[in-house]
């Protein structure tokens, strides 16, 4: 019988800290992942992703400080099936069919779905009699992640996925795991694109010197970075605009082509459709995630307790 308590979070690290000999990987660490979340662990290289993600597995156990997973100890989790992972740099044995492999992983875990359920969920329907030294690069991620996701975990967790991929192998490879998302489990991914972060993770926890510098939805974490650009074209611009110009912060001015920096994109261009300016050629591009990204990692901010946790995405 599973007595797992339902309403735990998915995942929780309460002051966790680990060391590696001189190098302190991951510094007090708080993290609590409800059920049911996509969640992004994005950081620099050496950010500690890599080590929380093996304290969540059982891999590592931390100096300091709690991990649980869905209420329970790392390995206890590992070992009833409620976690499993796709990690770095671990290839297929060859000269079996996909088919084969995944029957085989199956009967690691307690409680696995259907060979074919988790093919269809990893879109390897199509190949499924296929010898895995023969597949693609991209085909080669998903039928690791078939074979995580025929264990029927409630938490998956993905090291760097699809480092190394193509771009239409990231794509399919996010298709797949996004079926998987949508069925209610919860999802744990580390990586580096933060295209990937935007498009799939419904929360980003961003990490540098072992610890989380910013935690909120990616929009959230794009605006910490400031001032989202308006851009339009007036035939007559103003030689010197007030202070403040229809709410921006900055101002530039081009022949016709005007740009301003504002902090509330919004409020601008309403200020601009209500005015009697005959602008054309509006634009609007949000603030960056790379930009914002940078900003909270560079060394230079390591004072990592000034930068604003966000919270409003728990
Ligand atoms: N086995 C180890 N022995 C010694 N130091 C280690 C070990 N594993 C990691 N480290 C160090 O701990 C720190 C955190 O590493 P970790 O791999 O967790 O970061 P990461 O965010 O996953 O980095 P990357 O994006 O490069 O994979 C780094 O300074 C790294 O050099």
């Amino acid at each position: 019988m599973d007595t797992t308590p339902l309403r735990t979070d998915a995942v929780t690290l309460h002051g966790v800290s680990k060391h590696y000999g001189q190098v302190h990987a991951v510094r007090g660490l708080d993290l609590e992942i409800p059920r049911g979340r996509t969640v992004a662990l994005l950081g620099p290289n050496g950010a500690g992703k890599s080590t929380t993600v093996g304290m969540l597995l059982g891999l590592l156990a931390p100096d300091a400080g709690t991990v649980a997973v869905g209420g329970l100890p790392p390995r206890t989790a590992v070992a009833r099936g409620l976690i499993a992972a796709m990690l770095q740099d671990c290839g297929p044995m060859p000269g079996v069919t996909v088919a084969e492999l995944v029957t085989l992983g199956r009967r690691l875990y307690p409680r696995p779905l259907a060979v074919g359920e988790a093919l269809e969920l990893a879109g390897l329907t199509a190949v499924a009699r296929r010898r895995v030294d023969r597949l693609s690069g991209g085909q080669v991620q998903r039928l690791k992640f078939a074979l995580v996701a025929v264990g029927n975990p409630d938490t998956m967790v993905l090291d760097e996925p699809t480092r190394a991929l193509d771009v239409q192998g990231r794509r399919e490879f996010w298709t797949a795991m996004r079926g998987y998302a949508a069925t209610g489990r919860t999802i744990v991914f580390a990586t580096h694109y933060l295209d990937e972060v935007e498009e799939n993770a419904d929360r980003v926890v961003v990490m540098a010197r072992g610890t989380v510098v910013a935690d909120g939805t990616a929009t959230q974490i794009r605006a910490l970075a400031g001032r989202a650009t308006v851009r339009f074209r007036l035939s007559d611009p103003p030689a010197r605009p007030p202070r403040g110009w229809l709410g921006a912060g900055s101002v530039d001015i081009r022949g016709d082509l005007v740009t301003l920096g504002t902090a509330d994109p919004d409020a601008t261009v309403r200020a601009l459709a209500a005015g009697p300016l005959a602008w054309r050629d509006l634009s609007v591009v949000p603030p960056s995630l790379d930009e914002s990204f940078l900003q909270l990692t560079a060394p230079a901010a390591a004072a990592a307790a000034a930068a604003p946790a966000l919270e409003a995405a728990r």
